[in-house]
């Protein structure tokens, strides 16, 4: 080894022993907060709803706490892989450097919630841990020159550099090469046209999906499906919503049906609709959101009622449903217990309906519909549904038994959740790409965009946010693979990769300056599209929420 390879190599080392070390002090600095959230709302051992609410700030700033650190952990893990493969280059290094420095940073002097709500130390009583964490993460923290590892980094990046994105599995590498492919020739080219015209995505796109088994990537291979895991989705989605948010949508729908019938639903059920599902032949839709009730679906009102023959008959009003004009079968969740109010109530169907044309959006009888105008996430539409004696066969109660629907989709959460987390990523990066390639050509003052500081330490912080919320949607990934709970952590993915989708639009239309704000330009769909990642398959105060409430209940 020369003298300079040596040198890299031990400096390597520091900073991997630095960021194991901050990490670790970071971890400590959560088992704080948690200590002090709980002392607030955790009661004889059990998280007390009403105190929950009271001091929500605090329990959903633990959520935003851990989010960040797990974050952290899962990049340190990713940097460590990366030196055994050989593969921790200068890039990387960076961008272990600018993210640590970032979120240790937030932790000790406030972690956002929101653009206008910071979780700070003093709130909790944690100060001391604080500055013990600022101690711990000096090395990061006191790196001097960090404004030049950034601009480097985005030099680096704009002259072709990249992030190492090995996934240390030839079939995975495989898939994502595939679908980078697919993409760049299929979906970006059209994406904002399809978009200005407000039109469904093309069926020769959903068809093309199909061949590529997009439909069925977790479905079992006894069923039609690929039987691969959630992280070869995760890879397949990000690919296609870099491209479209819709295109990396499209298999949301079947993912959720799938994961549903797979967990729940009866051997003739499996039978019946997971073969047509995986083809792609059967495209779902979810229908759980109603005019009144959003996040707190555990009080919806639509009603299914039994007819003599065994046959149900629903009737009620639903909202926000994607794509529900052109599909074939329903995920549908009503009340079935009229007397009840609460969640117990609840079951879910499986309900076949007929496919709509642009003509005759809603041709099954008992059912009515229109759609929503919106601002971004179009190429699928979402519809008003006003069901009326709107009847459904005996066995589409999923797993034949009632009072089941609520628990059941809370199992299909996790999966859900780290399939949006990816979509998320892939908007961020669609974000980054469009930025670099504008702050190089657009010259200001004499110089390009790129050359002024603001701009690429945007342009870094934006890159180092998606490594970040990758590894960690990764992770989560990772562990649902393994048959493992991971609830928590595919909330905390979806939670930090929909900030960073919008945060990564939001400064990509800033260094666009005024052109971003014109339709023509594509950061504007960008922008719409991101903004929706906040809201759907919870909204962010509700997966803090969530997140939060599974920290402090679980046995440490
Ligand atoms: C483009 C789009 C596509 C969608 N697709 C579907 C679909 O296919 N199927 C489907 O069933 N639904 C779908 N939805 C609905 C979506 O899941 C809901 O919009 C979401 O669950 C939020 O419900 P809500 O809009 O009723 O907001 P609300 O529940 O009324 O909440 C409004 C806001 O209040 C705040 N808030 C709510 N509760 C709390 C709380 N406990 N603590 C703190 N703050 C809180 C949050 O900031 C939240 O954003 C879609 C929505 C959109 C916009």
């Amino acid at each position: 080894m020369t003298a300079t390879a040596t040198r890299k190599a031990e400096s390597q080392t520091m900073l991997l022993i630095a960021a194991e070390q901050a990490v670790e002090q970071a971890e400590r600095y959560q088992a704080a907060a948690r200590r002090a959230v709980s002392q607030l709302v955790v009661r004889d051992g059990k998280f007390d709803a009403a105190c929950g609410d009271a001091h929500q700030h605090g329990v959903h700033g633990l959520a935003w706490i851990a989010t960040t650190v797990s974050a952290l952990r899962a990049t340190v893990s990713w940097a460590q892989h990366l030196q055994v493969l050989g593969k921790l280059g200068e890039n990387e290094q960076a961008v272990l450097i600018i993210g640590a420095a970032e979120y240790l940073g937030q932790l000790i002097g406030g972690v956002p919630m929101s653009q206008s709500e910071f979780i700070r130390p003093h709130e909790l009583g944690i100060d001391a841990e604080a500055t013990n964490l600022r101690r711990s993460a000096a090395y990061f923290l006191e790196m001097p020159d960090m404004h030049v590892v950034r601009a480097d980094l985005v030099a680096r990046l704009a002259e072709g550099g990249s992030i190492d994105e090995t996934l240390d599995d030839d079939m995975l590498d495989l898939i994502r090469d595939q679908f980078r492919k697919f993409t760049d020739v299929h979906v970006a080219p059209n994406a904002h046209r399809w978009h200005l015209a407000d039109s469904l995505i093309p069926m020769s796109v959903v068809d093309a999906l199909c061949e590529l088994g997009v439909f069925g990537i977790c479905i079992d291979e006894k069923y039609g499906g690929l039987g691969l895991g959630k992280l070869a989705m995760c890879i397949v989605t990000e690919e296609l919503s870099r491209g479209w948010i819709a295109a990396g949508s499209l298999g949301t729908r079947s993912e959720i049906a799938g994961e549903l019938i797979a967990t729940a639903g009866t051997e003739a059920q499996k039978d019946q609709w997971l073969p047509g599902i995986a083809s792609g032949e059967i495209l779902p839709t979810a229908v759980f959101t109603e005019p009144d009730t959003g996040s707190d679906l555990g009080s919806l009102r639509t009603k299914a009622e039994r007819n003599e023959d065994g046959s149900w008959r629903i009737n009620g009003n639903k909202t926000w449903i994607t794509h529900a004009a052109r599909s074939d079968l329903m995920t549908l969740l009503v009340r079935t217990d009229l007397k009840s109010r609460s969640y117990e109530g609840l079951s879910l169907f499986l309900a076949p309906k007929i496919r709509g044309t642009e003509s005759d959006p809603f041709p099954t009888r008992g059912m009515r519909g229109s759609d929503i105008e919106v601002l971004g996430y179009r190429g699928m539409r979402e519809y008003e549904i006003a069901f009326e004696d709107f009847l459904i066969p005996g066995d589409a109660l999923l797993g034949g038994t009632e009072g089941q629907g609520f628990k059941q989709l809370m199992q299909t959460f996790e999966a859900a959740r780290i399939q949006t987390a990816a979509r998320a990523i892939g908007v961020a990066r669609t974000a980054f790409d469009l930025a670099l390639r504008y702050a190089k050509e657009r010259r200001q003052f004499g110089r390009t965009l790129l050359a002024f500081p603001r701009v690429s330490d945007k342009l870094a912080l934006m890159l180092v946010e998606i490594v970040m919320a990758r590894q960690l949607t990764y992770f989560a990934a990772r562990e649902k693979d393994k048959g493992r709970r991971c609830d928590i952590e595919a909330g905390m993915a979806k939670l930090l990769a929909a900030r960073v989708a919008w945060s990564n639009a939001d400064n990509s239309l800033q260094i666009h300056g005024g052109i971003g704000y014109a339709l023509e330009t594509e950061i504007s769909r960008v922008l719409c599209d991101a903004r929706i990642l906040n809201i759907f398959e919870g909204a962010a105060e509700i997966q803090a929420q969530v997140i939060g409430r599974g920290l402090l209940s679980r046995v440490n």
